[in-house]
């Protein structure tokens, strides 16, 4: 217990020493807080369970106690919207929970079981109205996103606390509804893009392209070559589950960075993922999937929001011996854990992902799985991209507060096409 609580101290210090590192102005450590509606309440409205099941323990109370910042690192944040992700569904059914019960912190739960009342919820967009001594880079009245870990009390209230570097301040283009469909599949697509895959602006660019086809051109004609000229990308991507939350930021995000495109989904979809960029769609639907890829050059690239079966077909059309990654977000981590225990789990996750990083490495291209990550400053470029219009918000439908079953029952029924939105305020 005692090494439990060493290592949370140590890691806030490491939480405190990236928001101080974030600082843009230098300002007098002080406790900084606007006053809510109603500023005497100690408790909130939010949507909670209290045991895990079906989409009956969802449960709204008016009487959640309001959160309070432990940490000096911390900020209190007014949910203007959230989201509903596949994670919080599974969350609901007890998903990932032994393992997120030890991430848990100690000063909210302290015995086994303690973790009720949970609020799921990952994604927020809403108003900074407290922060805690060390943060310098915000201060109450801000407009930021963030997205919460999920061994966090999730964002489905009316307030949350989160740590001062998993924010950012929200894009200005954006409402907060819009901004709420971003960060938590905004940040598990750069994560496993640029984190995991080692891609960015630079290295999948199509200028390098342009230049490399007027080389060409230059060489064959001995002419300049026409202006219409269509930019040669020699980045090669391919995106499974291309329709969904995940997918339809990545389209959008590897676009940006001027890569080609690859896009399978259903048919209903390619309208969707073609408006976002993708240069070719495959329906995975249409029984001649895998000769469809055959047809296509080779990927540098694979982000599979699948998983599954896809496994089996996917990496064989990755460029051999050329670095070519095939990265899945679709892992079995915390269900080993959860079917066997943290030990087991954890040595069966070992074997499982060492086994098929060597074989595929033997055969020429690189395994890898990724997931999603808090990171302030990662959504400090996305916000970026957003505020440029080279990335749009997906959403597909949004709810009030009150209708939050819903809303899971939507997400559960899949089919997503971009994000679910609720409403909070
Ligand atoms: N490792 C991590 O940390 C994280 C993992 N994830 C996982 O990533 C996956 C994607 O997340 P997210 O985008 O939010 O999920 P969504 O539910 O928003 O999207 C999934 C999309 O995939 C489509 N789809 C389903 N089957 C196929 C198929 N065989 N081929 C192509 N498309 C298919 C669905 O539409 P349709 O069925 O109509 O074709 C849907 O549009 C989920 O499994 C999620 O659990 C997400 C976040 C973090």
């Amino acid at each position: 217990m005692e090494l439990l609580l060493k290592t949370c101290v140590l890691r806030r210090n490491a939480c405190t020493a990236v928001c101080f590192w974030r600082s843009h102005a230098v300002q007098k450590p002080s406790v900084k807080k606007i006053s809510t509606t109603s500023p005497r309440s100690t408790v909130m409205p939010a949507w909670v369970i209290d045991k895990y099941g079906k989409n009956e323990v969802l449960r709204f109370t008016q009487n959640m106690m309001i959160p309070v910042i432990h940490y000096p690192n911390e900020v209190i944040i007014k949910v203007h919207a959230a989201s509903v992700n596949p994670i919080d569904v599974n969350m609901r059914s007890g998903y990932g929970a032994t393992a997120l019960n030890m991430k848990r912190d100690p000063l909210h739960i302290k015995t086994k079981g303690e973790e009720f009342p949970l609020t799921l919820g990952r994604d927020v967009s809403g108003v900074v109205m407290e922060c805690g001594l060390d943060v310098r880079y915000f201060k109450p009245g801000d407009e930021v996103w963030a997205a919460v870990p999920p061994w966090k009390q999730g964002t489905l209230s009316e307030f949350v606390v989160v740590s001062g570097n998993e924010v950012s301040l929200k894009p200005k283009s954006l409402t907060h509804t819009q901004a709420a469909s971003l960060p938590y599949v905004a940040l598990t697509a750069w994560s496993a893009i640029h984190k995991v895959g080692g891609l960015n602006d630079k290295n999948c660019t199509g200028k390098r392209s342009v230049t490399e086809l007027h080389r060409l051109q230059l060489e064959k004609h001995r002419v300049y070559p026409p202006p219409s000229l269509p930019p040669l990308c020699l980045y090669r991507v391919l995106i499974l589950g291309a329709s969904g939350g995940v997918g339809t930021f990545a389209i959008q995000v590897m676009k940006a960075w001027a890569a080609h495109v690859t896009a399978v989904c259903s048919q209903d979809a390619s309208e969707l993922v073609r408006k976002l960029g993708a240069d070719d769609v495959i329906d995975y639907r249409s029984g001649n999937m895998e000769e469809q890829l055959k047809s296509l050059k080779p990927f540098d690239f694979i982000l599979d929001n699948v998983g599954g079966s896809t496994e089996t077909w996917a990496l064989n059309f990755l460029k051999k011996w050329s670095g070519a990654t095939y990265v899945t977000l679709v892992t079995p981590f915390l269900l080993n854990m959860d079917r066997l225990g943290i030990a087991d789990g954890m040595l069966q996750t070992g074997v499982t992902m060492g086994s098929k990083t060597l074989k595929h490495f033997w055969q020429g291209v690189h395994y890898r799985w990724a997931f999603f990550m808090a990171s302030g400053l990662y959504l400090d470029d996305i916000a970026k991209l957003v505020d440029e219009g080279k990335i749009q918000p997906v959403i597909e439908k949004t709810f009030p507060f009150s209708k939050v079953p819903e809303a899971f029952l939507k997400v559960e029924r899949g089919h997503a096409r971009g994000k679910t939105v609720i409403n909070v305020i």
